[in-house]
Protein backbone atom coordinates (compact mmCIF):
# COMPACT_ATOMS: atom_id res chain seq x y z
CA UNK A 1 0.00 0.00 0.00
CA UNK A 2 2.41 2.11 1.23
CA UNK A 3 4.30 2.95 -2.65
CA UNK A 4 0.67 2.98 -4.18
CA UNK A 5 0.03 5.85 -1.92
CA UNK A 6 2.61 7.94 -3.52
CA UNK A 7 1.52 7.24 -6.57
CA UNK A 8 -2.10 7.78 -5.96
CA UNK A 9 -1.36 11.08 -4.42
CA UNK A 10 0.64 12.27 -7.24
CA UNK A 11 -2.36 11.56 -9.82
CA UNK A 12 -5.29 12.94 -7.51
CA UNK A 13 -2.95 16.33 -7.50
CA UNK A 14 -2.83 16.23 -11.48
CA UNK A 15 -6.80 15.37 -11.64
CA UNK A 16 -7.68 18.27 -8.61
CA UNK A 17 -5.50 20.53 -10.87
CA UNK A 18 -7.25 19.60 -14.05
CA UNK A 19 -10.27 20.24 -12.73
CA UNK A 20 -9.38 23.49 -11.28
CA UNK A 21 -8.33 24.69 -14.93
CA UNK A 22 -4.71 24.46 -13.82
CA UNK A 23 -5.19 27.34 -11.83
CA UNK A 24 -4.66 28.02 -7.92
CA UNK A 25 -4.20 24.53 -6.62
CA UNK A 26 -2.38 25.48 -3.70
CA UNK A 27 -4.27 28.53 -2.66
CA UNK A 28 -6.11 26.53 -0.07
CA UNK A 29 -9.24 24.58 -1.02
CA UNK A 30 -10.22 24.54 2.47
CA UNK A 31 -8.59 27.51 4.71
CA UNK A 32 -9.61 27.93 8.48
CA UNK A 33 -8.29 30.61 9.65
CA UNK A 34 -8.28 31.33 13.65
CA UNK A 35 -11.72 30.29 13.27
CA UNK A 36 -13.71 30.03 16.26
CA UNK A 37 -16.59 28.16 17.81
CA UNK A 38 -18.52 29.25 20.93
CA UNK A 39 -21.48 27.61 21.96
CA UNK A 40 -23.86 28.94 24.68
CA UNK A 41 -26.68 26.73 26.79
CA UNK A 42 -27.96 27.76 30.07
CA UNK A 43 -25.75 31.14 30.27
CA UNK A 44 -22.77 28.82 30.21
CA UNK A 45 -20.01 28.80 27.26
CA UNK A 46 -18.15 25.90 25.75
CA UNK A 47 -15.63 26.95 23.53
CA UNK A 48 -15.38 24.17 21.17
CA UNK A 49 -13.04 25.60 18.86
CA UNK A 50 -10.17 28.39 19.86
CA UNK A 51 -8.44 29.73 16.97
CA UNK A 52 -7.89 26.55 14.90
CA UNK A 53 -5.91 26.92 11.71
CA UNK A 54 -5.62 24.88 9.05
CA UNK A 55 -5.61 24.73 4.90
CA UNK A 56 -5.93 21.98 2.87
CA UNK A 57 -4.60 21.79 -0.69
CA UNK A 58 -7.55 21.09 -3.73
CA UNK A 59 -6.88 17.43 -4.34
CA UNK A 60 -6.03 16.20 -0.83
CA UNK A 61 -7.06 12.91 1.32
CA UNK A 62 -6.30 14.34 5.03
CA UNK A 63 -7.47 13.04 8.48
CA UNK A 64 -8.27 15.09 11.36
CA UNK A 65 -7.47 12.87 14.22
CA UNK A 66 -9.07 13.71 17.65
CA UNK A 67 -10.71 12.24 21.42
CA UNK A 68 -13.46 12.85 21.86
CA UNK A 69 -14.44 16.40 23.11
CA UNK A 70 -11.77 18.12 20.98
CA UNK A 71 -14.19 19.99 18.44
CA UNK A 72 -13.82 17.29 15.23
CA UNK A 73 -17.57 17.32 14.59
CA UNK A 74 -17.59 20.95 15.30
CA UNK A 75 -15.34 21.45 12.34
CA UNK A 76 -17.39 19.34 10.66
CA UNK A 77 -20.74 20.72 10.94
CA UNK A 78 -18.85 24.10 10.53
CA UNK A 79 -16.88 22.76 7.04
CA UNK A 80 -20.19 21.11 5.90
CA UNK A 81 -22.41 24.27 6.05
CA UNK A 82 -24.76 22.58 8.65
CA UNK A 83 -23.74 25.44 11.72
CA UNK A 84 -22.02 28.67 11.55
CA UNK A 85 -18.78 29.84 13.23
CA UNK A 86 -18.48 32.58 16.05
CA UNK A 87 -15.43 34.02 14.94
CA UNK A 88 -13.11 33.29 12.32
CA UNK A 89 -12.23 32.31 8.42
CA UNK A 90 -13.41 29.18 7.01
CA UNK A 91 -13.65 29.41 3.35
CA UNK A 92 -14.30 26.10 1.03
CA UNK A 93 -13.80 26.23 -2.68
CA UNK A 94 -14.30 29.74 -2.59
CA UNK A 95 -17.36 29.62 -0.52
CA UNK A 96 -16.87 32.04 2.57
CA UNK A 97 -18.95 29.91 5.29
CA UNK A 98 -19.72 32.99 7.73
CA UNK A 99 -21.39 34.89 5.24
CA UNK A 100 -23.47 32.25 2.93
CA UNK A 101 -27.03 33.87 1.93
CA UNK A 102 -29.90 30.95 2.87
CA UNK A 103 -29.25 30.43 -1.34
CA UNK A 104 -25.80 29.66 -1.50
CA UNK A 105 -25.51 27.79 1.41
CA UNK A 106 -27.68 25.11 0.04
CA UNK A 107 -25.91 24.99 -3.41
CA UNK A 108 -22.64 24.79 -1.46
CA UNK A 109 -24.41 21.79 0.30
CA UNK A 110 -26.33 20.14 -2.93
CA UNK A 111 -23.67 20.62 -4.90
CA UNK A 112 -20.00 21.59 -3.77
CA UNK A 113 -19.92 18.94 -0.83
CA UNK A 114 -20.62 15.39 -0.45
CA UNK A 115 -21.13 13.61 2.81
CA UNK A 116 -20.62 10.12 4.60
CA UNK A 117 -21.26 9.66 7.86
CA UNK A 118 -20.65 6.80 10.38
CA UNK A 119 -23.97 5.50 10.56
CA UNK A 120 -24.83 3.77 7.55
CA UNK A 121 -28.49 4.37 8.04
CA UNK A 122 -28.14 8.45 7.20
CA UNK A 123 -26.22 7.54 3.99
CA UNK A 124 -28.40 5.25 2.07
CA UNK A 125 -32.30 4.61 1.55
CA UNK A 126 -32.76 0.87 2.52
CA UNK A 127 -35.44 0.15 0.40
CA UNK A 128 -33.77 1.11 -2.74
CA UNK A 129 -30.95 -1.14 -4.41
CA UNK A 130 -27.52 0.30 -4.83
CA UNK A 131 -27.70 1.57 -7.88
CA UNK A 132 -30.83 3.41 -7.48
CA UNK A 133 -29.36 4.76 -3.99
CA UNK A 134 -26.31 5.82 -6.45
CA UNK A 135 -29.00 7.60 -9.09
CA UNK A 136 -31.15 9.39 -6.42
CA UNK A 137 -29.55 12.84 -6.08
CA UNK A 138 -28.63 12.91 -9.68
CA UNK A 139 -32.24 12.92 -10.73
CA UNK A 140 -33.21 15.01 -7.74
CA UNK A 141 -30.73 17.29 -8.81
CA UNK A 142 -32.80 17.47 -12.59
CA UNK A 143 -30.34 14.94 -14.10
CA UNK A 144 -31.87 12.54 -16.68
CA UNK A 145 -32.43 8.55 -15.92
CA UNK A 146 -29.13 8.24 -18.48
CA UNK A 147 -27.36 10.55 -16.98
CA UNK A 148 -27.59 9.20 -13.93
CA UNK A 149 -27.38 5.54 -15.05
CA UNK A 150 -24.42 6.38 -16.47
CA UNK A 151 -22.70 8.08 -13.46
CA UNK A 152 -23.63 5.80 -10.73
CA UNK A 153 -21.97 2.59 -13.09
CA UNK A 154 -18.94 4.82 -13.33
CA UNK A 155 -18.85 5.48 -9.39
CA UNK A 156 -19.99 1.57 -8.51
CA UNK A 157 -16.91 0.68 -10.52
CA UNK A 158 -14.96 3.09 -8.66
CA UNK A 159 -15.34 1.91 -5.38
CA UNK A 160 -15.48 -1.86 -6.26
CA UNK A 161 -19.60 -2.45 -5.82
CA UNK A 162 -20.27 -3.43 -9.72
CA UNK A 163 -21.54 -6.76 -8.45
CA UNK A 164 -23.79 -5.49 -6.03
CA UNK A 165 -25.68 -2.77 -7.66
CA UNK A 166 -28.86 -4.88 -7.62
CA UNK A 167 -28.69 -5.24 -3.63
CA UNK A 168 -30.70 -3.50 -1.19
CA UNK A 169 -28.29 -2.44 1.43
CA UNK A 170 -29.34 -4.47 4.09
CA UNK A 171 -27.84 -7.40 2.20
CA UNK A 172 -24.42 -5.77 2.39
CA UNK A 173 -21.54 -6.12 4.33
CA UNK A 174 -20.99 -3.10 6.55
CA UNK A 175 -17.90 -2.11 4.84
CA UNK A 176 -19.72 -2.57 1.33
CA UNK A 177 -22.68 -0.13 2.91
CA UNK A 178 -20.14 2.64 3.69
CA UNK A 179 -18.19 2.21 -0.02
CA UNK A 180 -21.46 2.52 -1.23
CA UNK A 181 -22.18 5.56 0.74
CA UNK A 182 -18.84 6.92 -0.80
CA UNK A 183 -20.65 6.93 -4.11
CA UNK A 184 -23.62 8.17 -3.05
CA UNK A 185 -21.83 11.14 -1.95
CA UNK A 186 -20.50 11.97 -5.23
CA UNK A 187 -23.24 11.19 -7.49
CA UNK A 188 -23.20 15.12 -8.20
CA UNK A 189 -19.54 15.63 -8.78
CA UNK A 190 -18.63 17.64 -5.63
CA UNK A 191 -15.35 19.02 -5.04
CA UNK A 192 -14.85 18.13 -1.64
CA UNK A 193 -15.81 14.83 0.23
CA UNK A 194 -16.03 15.05 4.14
CA UNK A 195 -16.40 11.72 5.51
CA UNK A 196 -17.08 11.26 9.55
CA UNK A 197 -16.01 8.55 11.32
CA UNK A 198 -16.88 6.59 8.24
CA UNK A 199 -15.13 3.06 9.60
CA UNK A 200 -15.92 3.78 13.17
CA UNK A 201 -18.41 0.78 13.20
CA UNK A 202 -16.02 -1.59 11.05
CA UNK A 203 -13.28 -3.99 11.53
CA UNK A 204 -9.84 -3.07 10.64
CA UNK A 205 -9.23 -5.02 7.60
CA UNK A 206 -12.94 -3.98 6.46
CA UNK A 207 -12.01 -0.38 7.38
CA UNK A 208 -9.24 -0.42 5.62
CA UNK A 209 -11.35 -1.40 2.27
CA UNK A 210 -13.38 1.66 3.00
CA UNK A 211 -9.87 3.89 2.97
CA UNK A 212 -9.20 2.06 -0.35
CA UNK A 213 -12.06 3.23 -1.68
CA UNK A 214 -11.77 6.96 -0.39
CA UNK A 215 -8.08 6.54 -1.86
CA UNK A 216 -9.41 5.59 -5.31
CA UNK A 217 -11.83 8.10 -5.59
CA UNK A 218 -9.57 10.74 -4.83
CA UNK A 219 -7.12 9.34 -7.12
CA UNK A 220 -9.47 9.25 -10.02
CA UNK A 221 -11.93 12.13 -9.69
CA UNK A 222 -9.48 14.34 -7.91
CA UNK A 223 -11.97 15.10 -5.26
CA UNK A 224 -10.77 16.56 -1.86
CA UNK A 225 -11.04 14.63 0.81
CA UNK A 226 -11.27 15.11 4.67
CA UNK A 227 -11.58 11.98 7.13
CA UNK A 228 -12.69 12.55 10.59
CA UNK A 229 -11.90 10.19 13.35
CA UNK A 230 -10.82 9.25 16.62
CA UNK A 231 -8.93 6.70 15.35
CA UNK A 232 -5.25 7.62 15.16
CA UNK A 233 -4.22 4.35 12.81
CA UNK A 234 -5.60 5.97 10.49
CA UNK A 235 -2.85 8.32 10.06
CA UNK A 236 -1.40 5.26 8.30
CA UNK A 237 -3.84 5.05 5.96
CA UNK A 238 -3.50 9.07 4.44
CA UNK A 239 -0.47 11.31 3.14
CA UNK A 240 -1.57 13.92 6.25
CA UNK A 241 -3.03 13.19 8.95
CA UNK A 242 -3.59 16.56 11.37
CA UNK A 243 -4.07 15.85 15.11
CA UNK A 244 -6.33 18.37 16.69
CA UNK A 245 -6.77 18.68 20.69
CA UNK A 246 -9.08 21.60 22.69
CA UNK A 247 -10.31 23.26 19.48
CA UNK A 248 -7.06 23.69 18.14
CA UNK A 249 -5.00 21.75 15.54
CA UNK A 250 -2.08 20.24 17.83
CA UNK A 251 0.63 18.09 15.36
CA UNK A 252 0.64 16.38 12.36
CA UNK A 253 2.00 13.64 10.53
CA UNK A 254 2.95 14.03 7.20
CA UNK A 255 3.99 10.93 4.72
CA UNK A 256 6.27 11.52 1.71
CA UNK A 257 8.01 9.70 -0.43
CA UNK A 258 11.93 9.05 -0.61
CA UNK A 259 14.28 6.81 -2.93
CA UNK A 260 15.84 4.36 -0.52
CA UNK A 261 19.82 3.18 -1.12
CA UNK A 262 18.60 0.45 -3.34
CA UNK A 263 16.07 2.35 -5.18
CA UNK A 264 12.56 1.32 -4.00
CA UNK A 265 10.53 3.82 -3.11
CA UNK A 266 9.98 4.40 0.88
CA UNK A 267 8.02 6.22 2.91
CA UNK A 268 8.98 8.73 5.54
CA UNK A 269 6.66 9.80 8.34
CA UNK A 270 7.51 13.18 10.20
CA UNK A 271 5.76 14.66 12.44
CA UNK A 272 4.40 18.74 12.96
CA UNK A 273 3.50 20.45 16.28
CA UNK A 274 1.94 23.74 16.43
CA UNK A 275 4.17 25.91 18.62
CA UNK A 276 1.89 28.49 20.39
CA UNK A 277 2.60 31.77 20.80
CA UNK A 278 4.41 31.67 24.11
CA UNK A 279 7.19 28.70 22.56
CA UNK A 280 4.61 25.82 24.01
CA UNK A 281 4.49 22.66 22.12
CA UNK A 282 3.21 19.24 22.88
CA UNK A 283 5.68 16.70 21.70
CA UNK A 284 3.97 13.36 20.27
CA UNK A 285 3.36 10.67 22.93
CA UNK A 286 5.46 8.39 20.86
CA UNK A 287 8.10 10.21 21.33
CA UNK A 288 7.73 10.82 24.73
CA UNK A 289 7.41 7.28 25.70
CA UNK A 290 9.62 6.12 23.39
CA UNK A 291 12.43 8.13 24.80
CA UNK A 292 11.00 8.05 28.46
CA UNK A 293 10.81 11.63 28.60
CA UNK A 294 9.49 12.86 32.20
CA UNK A 295 9.45 15.71 33.79
CA UNK A 296 12.21 17.71 33.14
CA UNK A 297 13.89 17.43 29.68
CA UNK A 298 17.43 18.89 28.45
CA UNK A 299 16.94 20.87 25.73
CA UNK A 300 20.06 22.35 23.45
CA UNK A 301 19.98 24.84 20.67
CA UNK A 302 21.54 23.81 17.72
CA UNK A 303 22.65 25.53 14.56
CA UNK A 304 18.92 24.97 12.79
CA UNK A 305 17.45 22.81 15.60
CA UNK A 306 16.43 22.04 18.72
CA UNK A 307 17.59 19.13 20.74
CA UNK A 308 15.58 17.41 23.68
CA UNK A 309 16.81 14.64 25.74
CA UNK A 310 16.11 13.17 28.91
CA UNK A 311 16.40 14.97 31.76
CA UNK A 312 18.95 13.33 33.68
CA UNK A 313 22.30 12.90 32.36
CA UNK A 314 22.73 9.16 30.52
N1 LIG B 1 -24.44 22.02 20.76
C1 LIG B 1 -23.53 22.11 21.71
N2 LIG B 1 -23.78 22.82 22.84
C2 LIG B 1 -22.86 22.93 23.83
N3 LIG B 1 -21.63 22.39 23.79
C3 LIG B 1 -21.32 21.66 22.70
C4 LIG B 1 -22.24 21.48 21.61
N4 LIG B 1 -21.64 20.71 20.66
C5 LIG B 1 -20.41 20.42 21.13
N5 LIG B 1 -20.21 20.99 22.36
C6 LIG B 1 -18.95 20.91 23.16
O1 LIG B 1 -17.89 21.35 22.34
C7 LIG B 1 -16.73 20.54 22.55
C8 LIG B 1 -16.30 19.90 21.24
O2 LIG B 1 -17.29 18.99 20.82
P1 LIG B 1 -17.26 18.13 19.49
O3 LIG B 1 -18.55 17.36 19.41
O4 LIG B 1 -16.92 18.98 18.34
O5 LIG B 1 -16.05 17.12 19.77
P2 LIG B 1 -15.67 15.78 19.01
O6 LIG B 1 -14.20 15.79 18.91
O7 LIG B 1 -16.43 15.66 17.75
O8 LIG B 1 -16.14 14.65 20.01
P3 LIG B 1 -16.86 13.27 19.69
O9 LIG B 1 -15.83 12.42 19.01
O10 LIG B 1 -17.22 12.76 21.05
O11 LIG B 1 -18.04 13.57 18.84
C9 LIG B 1 -17.11 19.54 23.62
O12 LIG B 1 -16.67 20.07 24.86
C10 LIG B 1 -18.61 19.49 23.55
O13 LIG B 1 -19.15 19.17 24.82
Amino acid sequence: MTEDLAALERRAGERAAARAGGADRLAGHIVCDGLVRIYKTDGVEVVALQGLDLVVDRGELLAIVGASGSGKSTVLNILSGLDVPTAGVARVAGYDLLNLSAKSRLAYRRRTVGFVWQQTARNLLPYLDVRENVELPVRLAGGGRRAARARAGELLELVGLADRADRRPGRLSGGEQQRCAVAVALSNDPEVLFADEPTGELDEATAAEVFGALRTVNAELGVTVVVVTHDRNVAGEVRRAVAIRDGRTAAEVRRSARRGTDGTEELVSEEYAVLDRNGRLQLPAAFVEALTLRDRVRLTLEPDHVAVRPGEER
